[in-house]
């Protein structure tokens, strides 16, 4: 990008803030390595160290791999990283702390959160919000011709899912969207991802003193840590030897772990960890999820059909009463629909769906809902595409420009095309061998912890939806990004109208 003395390419950034993911993207397309460029911020000799503005931005697939994983110790998130979020991610959390610590906490939540874990999880958590509490508003907009937020609603979704998975607690935003927890979160989003745009020692006055946004936030946080510490109280009367089918009951049987006892600081900052990664998330992915599909008719009725062929095989009855066993069946009539929707659908449904996964894999390829990480390097190093990368610089990943590299994914890597995802006969998901291709969930040590968890609290709800209602544009409503910590949307306007079922009874 064109850069400025002093300035360096800040004014150009701020010309195109409500496009920068688009805009990194054009400046990585243009780069001569095709993946990654030099720039800085502002530099103003004598004062600051021209390392610290200094960023390495890429997205190429062996870049990606080589600062993930082959160098990872060489690039932490970084000081700056650190000093703008300890007080808000809690600085013994699992995403603040490195080494030893962080190697202890990781062993103790990715088991609870492996994909063979979770089958609870639905049966108490996701599955009841959507047919209590999601369903219901949605039953009442499409009957009253009312449109809905999807955006705001799955903000709820995550939020309620969340809470449960990790406390035990069942918050019901969905219903009580005013929350004061709820509420508390918002402002620690919207607060939090403020520093970014203060000089530093505006928001360390304002934090200090408790005014302003930073009052704000220190306030929801106080409120959003109260929760956790009540919650972490209620756990530990409970009889150790119950089932544990939420996460903080896991720190309470694991404590200790090859002899390092965890601080209960940890504890708390991981749940919060959790807690805050754990929901805008869900949402902002399962909003452009539904909007892609809205927007393509053959990608929406292949979804229903499939999840139909599932249904007919685990619900199905024919006219005798017995299991349908082949899925080349009579026009679905109105007591059979109503009979496959009464319930979400079950695990080991979702689990069958392999279209409906590839098309989730392709949101989340186009719109993956974290679109940029930011690393340090602390010794000089050399990138696999020769770029030399300045001990003391930060290095920046755009996880939102990796899927839309000609280079990458081919010619049509702007397509929404979930086809892509899967084997020839598409019975089966062919994930690229090149896994740094897919970096939604970010790789290497740090990945996401919640893959499964997320790919599950998804397809749950996208296919109770699908199934129910056909989605339309609100006119006139243009969906934005919204600038965040997330690539979430500014809202999410929609149209429902009853799905008629019988249209899939169709041969296939
Ligand atoms: C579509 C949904 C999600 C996406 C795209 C996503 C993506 C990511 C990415 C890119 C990172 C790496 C961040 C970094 O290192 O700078 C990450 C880390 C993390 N995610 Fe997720 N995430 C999702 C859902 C979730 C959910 C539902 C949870 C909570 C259960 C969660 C919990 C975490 C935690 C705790 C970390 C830090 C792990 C560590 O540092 O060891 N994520 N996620």
């Amino acid at each position: 990008p064109k850069t400025w003395p002093l300035v360096g390419s800040i004014p150009e950034m701020l010309l195109n803030i409500g496009r920068i993911h688009e805009w990194t993207t054009d400046q990585l397309l243009a780069s001569p390595t095709l993946g990654t460029y030099q720039t800085c911020g502002i530099c103003i000799p004598f004062i600051n160290n021209w390392r610290r503005s200094f960023t390495t931005v890429t997205c190429h697939p062996k870049t990606l791999e080589h600062i993930l994983r082959t160098k990872f110790h060489n690039y932490p998130k970084g000081p700056t990283w650190q000093d703008t979020f300890a007080d808000v991610l809690g600085n013994q959390g699992i995403s603040y702390v490195t080494g030893e610590e962080w190697n202890l906490l990781r062993k103790i939540v990715v088991p609870v959160l492996a994909k063979s874990r979770l089958h609870p999880a639905l049966d108490r958590w996701v599955n009841p919000t959507i047919k209590n509490d999601l369903l219901p508003i949605l039953d009442k907009a499409s009957k009253h011709n009312i449109s809905v937020d999807l955006q705001k609603l799955m903000t709820c979704f995550g939020t309620d899912n969340i809470f449960g998975i990790a406390l035990g607690k069942k918050l019901k935003t969905l219903l009580n969207p005013d929350d004061p927890v709820a509420v508390a979160m918002d402002t620690i989003f919207k607060y939090a991802f403020r520093r970014f745009f203060y000089p530093d020692f505006l928001w360390k006055f304002m934090r200090f003193f408790s005014i302003g946004s930073e009052g704000s936030l220190k306030k929801s946080l106080h409120i959003l840590n109260n929760v956790i510490t009540e919650a972490q109280e209620e756990c530990s009367n409970i009889n150790k030897d119950e089932t544990c089918d939420y996460l903080l009951r896991a720190f309470t049987r694991k404590v200790q772990v090859n002899g390092h006892i965890l601080p209960s600081s940890a504890i708390t900052g991981t749940i919060r960890d959790i807690l805050l990664a754990g929901r805008d998330s869900v949402s902002t992915s399962a909003s452009w999820f539904l909007w892609l599909i809205m927007n393509d008719p053959r990608v929406d009725r292949k979804i229903v059909r499939e999840i139909i062929m599932i249904l007919r095989k685990t619900r199905g009855k024919d006219m005798n009463g017995s299991k349908v066993t082949n899925f080349i069946e009579k026009p679905c009539d109105q007591e059979t629909q109503d009979q496959w929707t009464e319930e979400p659908l079950s695990y080991e449904e979702i689990n069958s769906l392999v279209y409906l996964h590839a098309t989730l894999l392709e949101s989340l390829r186009l719109y993956p809902a974290v679109p940029r990480i930011v690393r340090y390097a602390i010794c000089d190093d050399i990138l696999p595409d020769g770029t030399y990368v300045p001990a003391g610089s930060d290095i920046m990943l755009s996880l939102y420009s990796v899927g839309r590299m000609k280079s990458v994914w081919g010619e049509d890597c702007l397509e929404f095309k979930p086809e892509r995802w899967l084997s020839a006969d598409e019975t089966r998901i062919d994930m690229p061998e090149d896994g740094y291709k897919y970096a939604a969930f970010n790789g290497g040590s740090r990945m996401c912890i919640a893959k499964y968890l997320t790919y599950l609290e998804m397809k749950s709800a996208a296919s109770a939806i699908l199934l129910r209602y056909k989605l339309s544009p609100v006119p006139g409503h243009q969906v934005s990004q919204q600038l965040s910590f997330t690539l979430s949307m500014k809202d999410f306007k929609v149209n429902l109208k009853p799905r008629d079922l019988s249209e899939f009874g169709i041969r296939r």
